[in-house]
């Protein structure tokens, strides 16, 4: 079986997804790393030298060579994949997603804390103005987010809360 993680930057999806794949014995692909892997090129580069649009086929081309290459993992994906190309319902297809809906203002302050150069969109923005991208970004993405097969919400969401969502579904 395959696991789809998605919802936004600082959301939470590369942590627990390395969490759940442990606890289940499963592989973890983190979708930026395989991506950042498979060019040679970190995420911050890609966005530089090729652009978001050229970035987001990339990133398709990648989802695809993820679901050929394993059957059975948790794959962490990054927060803009759902939104582009059908791919949430290509991930639909292929696996069990999973939308990690934690308020913004948590993941504000996740994000604020955290090295936001790895991050191209939130590169070089101030305080308000992370904030103000990141409802507005969410506005936009909720739309795609909800087509997950289950949505769990909440400041913390737990390895074991999905685990256990995951035997429901
Ligand atoms: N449950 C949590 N509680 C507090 N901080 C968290 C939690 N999960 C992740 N973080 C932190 O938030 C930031 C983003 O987490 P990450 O797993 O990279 O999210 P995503 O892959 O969705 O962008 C990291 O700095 C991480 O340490
Ligand atoms: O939301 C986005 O568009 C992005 C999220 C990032 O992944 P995380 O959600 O793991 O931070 C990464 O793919 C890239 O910086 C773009
Ligand atoms: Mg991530």
């Amino acid at each position: 079986m395959r696991i789809f993680l998605i919802g936004m930057m600082g959301s939470g999806k590369t942590t627990l997804g390395r969490q759940l794949a442990s606890r289940l014995q499963y592989a973890f692909v983190d979708l930026d790393a395989y991506l950042e892997e498979r060019e040679g090129r970190s995420i911050a580069q890609l966005f530089e030298q090729e652009g978001q649009e050229r970035f987001r086929e990339l990133e398709r081309e990648a989802l695809e060579a993820v679901v050929q290459e394993y059957g059975q993992a948790v794959i962490s994906t990054g927060g803009g994949a759902p939104c582009f190309f059908d791919n949430i319902g290509f991930m639909n297809r292929h696996g069990k997603t999973f939308f990690l809906d934690v308020p913004v203002e948590e993941i504000s302050r996740r994000l604020l804390a955290s090295d936001l150069q790895v991050r191209p969109l939130l590169a070089g923005k101030t305080e308000e103005e992370v904030k103000a991208f990141l409802l507005n970004t969410l506005s936009h993405r909720r739309q795609y987010y909800e087509r997950a097969g289950t949505t769990l919400h909440g400041e913390s969401i737990s390895v074991k809360l999905l685990q256990q969502l995951l035997n429901n579904n």
